[in-house]
């Protein structure tokens, strides 16, 4: 990659950056402006010692006795799930015991979609989402009206026209806080209580929210939720996911999947399922301990993280690659589809283009990892923990060289 001239103003944001220390905690390989965060973050460094140790030490040395090895410390493998649970817990405004983390984020919306129905108001029936929400999503609710005997509704309509379809007949809401594609993000509090004063229950996929920007379940009185643990988490390749029960409906909402490991003793052995205490019923079987271990330790880099600074930073970040964007698209046929308010945006920018693919495929060549998504959409995601100013410099200037050559 060619070394370019940073403009001053962008490096005095990166001199004044209160973030800018904890790039130092990445592995982010040379030549490489990495914007795929949003969908695999990079490698924290102290994972792989972690990982090591997990494997050599507790699984090689210690065998089966990691299992409870360090009990009385809460440093059990046992209780692997709920010391990420906490770490988590703080990052998406939830109390620990609110927040379960294992599986992926796909089988823990079928867990929350099963809890909300569990919990909604009586003869309602309809789900209500985004007609444009992550595949996932739709798939899952899809297959459980399927399970269900096709007694469910699945309304879909457009993000923009939610609010007007939260209806006394709905019982359930689910929806992506942040746009996969657009990276437009709604307003989760307002949403939320729209909800509730129509007794809908809400369920929020937070996978491109959670460790992005600072998010409050509790205060906006949130029903549900779940994320990955491998994007803005840095958990590593497929990392365990986590959901979100709030404390009020721990009583009431019936657990999809009632595997031991959720089982207030597990090695009880009891013929019947009594729920553990909190949100640690929906963990279904034995955690996956090498991948939690991962996630564990990613989260640490968050420990000291201020997160409206995080905020903050994720918002400079994307502003600068807007206004730096701004004369290619005057040359050049990119359009922004990412809201310029700030209230409406996520940690991504993202612009159609009639040959994304393509043009995607030349910047990951050039050292400039984004990512194209159906039908015509440049996505690149911006990560505050690990990105500078003068990186956004160098990824404008890439995607200029790549437009420039195929003109
Ligand atoms: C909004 C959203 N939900 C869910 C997922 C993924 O779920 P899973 O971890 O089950 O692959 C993704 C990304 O893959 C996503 O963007
Ligand atoms: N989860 C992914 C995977 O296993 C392979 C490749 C990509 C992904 C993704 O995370 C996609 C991502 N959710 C998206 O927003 O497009």
């Amino acid at each position: 990659m060619t070394t370019l001239t940073i403009p001053d103003h962008l490096l005095a944001l990166d001199a004044r950056d209160p973030l800018a220390h904890k790039r130092g905690a990445f592995h982010l390989p040379r030549g490489v402006v990495y914007l795929d965060g949003n969908s695999l973050g990079a490698l924290p460094r102290g994972v792989p010692e972690r990982l090591a140790r997990a494997a050599q030490t507790e699984w090689g040395e210690a065998l089966i006795r990691s299992w409870t090895a360090g009990a009385d410390a809460g440093q059990d493998w046992m209780a692997l799930p709920d010391r990420v649970a906490a770490k988590i817990a703080r990052l998406i405004g939830a109390r620990p015991h609110e927040v379960a983390v294992g599986d992926s984020t796909s089988v823990n919306t079928f867990k929350v979609l099963v809890a909300a129905l569990g919990v909604a108001q009586p003869g309602r029936r309809v789900i209500l989402t985004d007609a444009d929400n992550f595949p996932t999503d739709l798939y899952v609710a899809q297959g459980l009206n399927a399970l269900l005997g096709g007694t469910l509704e699945l309304r879909r309509v457009p993000a923009d026209d939610i609010e007007a379809h939260l209806t006394e007949d709905v019982a359930a809401l689910l929806l992506t806080q942040v746009d996969y594609r657009t990276g437009r993000k709604l307003d989760l509090e307002a949403i939320t209580a729209q909800a509730r004063a129509q007794g809908i229950v809400t369920v929020w996929d937070l996978a491109h929210s959670a460790g992005a920007f600072p998010v409050d379940l509790s205060g906006a009185g949130a029903d549900f939720a779940v994320g990955c643990g491998y994007k803005f988490l840095n958990g590593g390749p497929g990392a365990p996911a986590f959901l979100y029960a709030a404390e009020r409906h721990h009583a009431a909402a019936p657990v999809a999947i009632s595997g031991w490991m959720g089982h207030a003793d597990p090695f009880e052995m009891a013929r019947d399922f009594t729920p553990a205490p909190g949100a640690r019923r929906f963990v279904a079987g034995t955690p996956m301990v090498l991948s939690l271990s991962a996630l564990d330790e990613a989260l640490d880099v968050f420990a000291d993280v201020d997160l409206d600074a995080l905020r903050a930073k994720s918002l400079s970040l994307t502003d600068t690659f807007i206004d730096l964007m701004e004369p290619l698209a005057a040359r050049f046929p990119l359009t922004l589809v990412t809201p310029r308010e700030h209230a409406r945006r996520g940690s991504q920018v993202s612009y159609r283009h009639p040959q994304a693919r393509e043009v995607m495929t030349d910047l990951i060549q050039a050292g400039i990892i984004g990512d194209y998504r159906t039908p015509d959409i440049l996505r690149f995601g911006f990560t505050p923990l690990y990105h500078s100013h003068a990186d956004v410099w160098q990824a404008a200037r890439g995607v200029q060289a790549v437009l420039e050559a195929r003109a």
